[in-house]
């Protein structure tokens, strides 16, 4: 589907998953990113954004919080579903630093739940402090030298940060993320309204 005023809101800011999941199922959209998920539903609520795009469960995990609390206190609606193959990257301001000298690791509370076994295997003595998207993470780290950030490979281009490591999640590369669109009842679905778009490998977004 491609139409480029229909307004999308997302968890963001640009370089989330949610950000590739919004691409993905609406193509050419006006992007609306928002601070937390629950915001995406604010938005879709209250104003002109006529859908919101969410994360709702992982295949390693399982369900999102965040969505689920809000979906059971909303009257906002199911429209659509995309799924997402997730390969999470591990961001610094440094290629080679010295794994003792990595003091924090920012992510999405999924992020970090989607690499607990990495990070104890690998930074058992750095602190792991959970932001509201992966995305915001990159943008810590890009400001933090002792910092790394859990987001998309993509983030690195995005922020100007390094590739330390890649395809770090203990789910392998069936790590899957299923997103839900939501909107108002009343909110008319556009020609061509997919409903369930194909899993796309997230190495990237157009
Ligand atoms: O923070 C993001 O990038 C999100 O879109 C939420 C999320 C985090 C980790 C895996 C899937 C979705």
């Amino acid at each position: 589907m491609s139409s480029s005023t229909l307004r999308v809101a997302f968890l963001g800011p640009l370089g989330t998953y949610s950000h590739q999941a919004t691409n993905n199922f609406f193509g050419d959209c006006s992007l609306v990113p928002c601070d937390r998920i629950v915001d995406v539903f604010t938005s879709v609520s209250s104003s002109s954004t006529p859908f919101g795009i969410v994360p709702i469960e992982n295949s390693s995990i399982g369900d999102v919080k965040e969505t689920m609390d809000a979906l059971r206190a909303t009257t906002l609606c199911v429209r659509g579903m995309t799924s997402l193959k997730i390969g999470h990257a591990l961001l610094g301001l440094e290629v080679g630093m010295r794994q003792e000298l990595v003091k924090r690791v920012y992510s999405h509370e999924q992020g970090l739940g989607q690499c607990v076994e990495y990070l104890a295997l690998r930074y058992p003595g750095a602190q792991i402090i959970p932001v509201n998207s992966t995305a915001k993470a990159a943008q810590e780290a890009a400001e933090d030298e002792e910092a790394l950030a859990i987001c998309s490979i993509k983030c690195a281009e995005v922020y100007g940060l390094e590739v330390v490591d890649t395809d770090i999640q203990d789910g392998g590369e069936t790590n899957t993320t299923r997103f839900v669109v939501i909107s108002q009842a009343s909110t008319p679905l556009p020609d061509e309204f997919p409903i369930v778009s194909n899993t796309k490998v997230s190495n990237g977004y157009p």
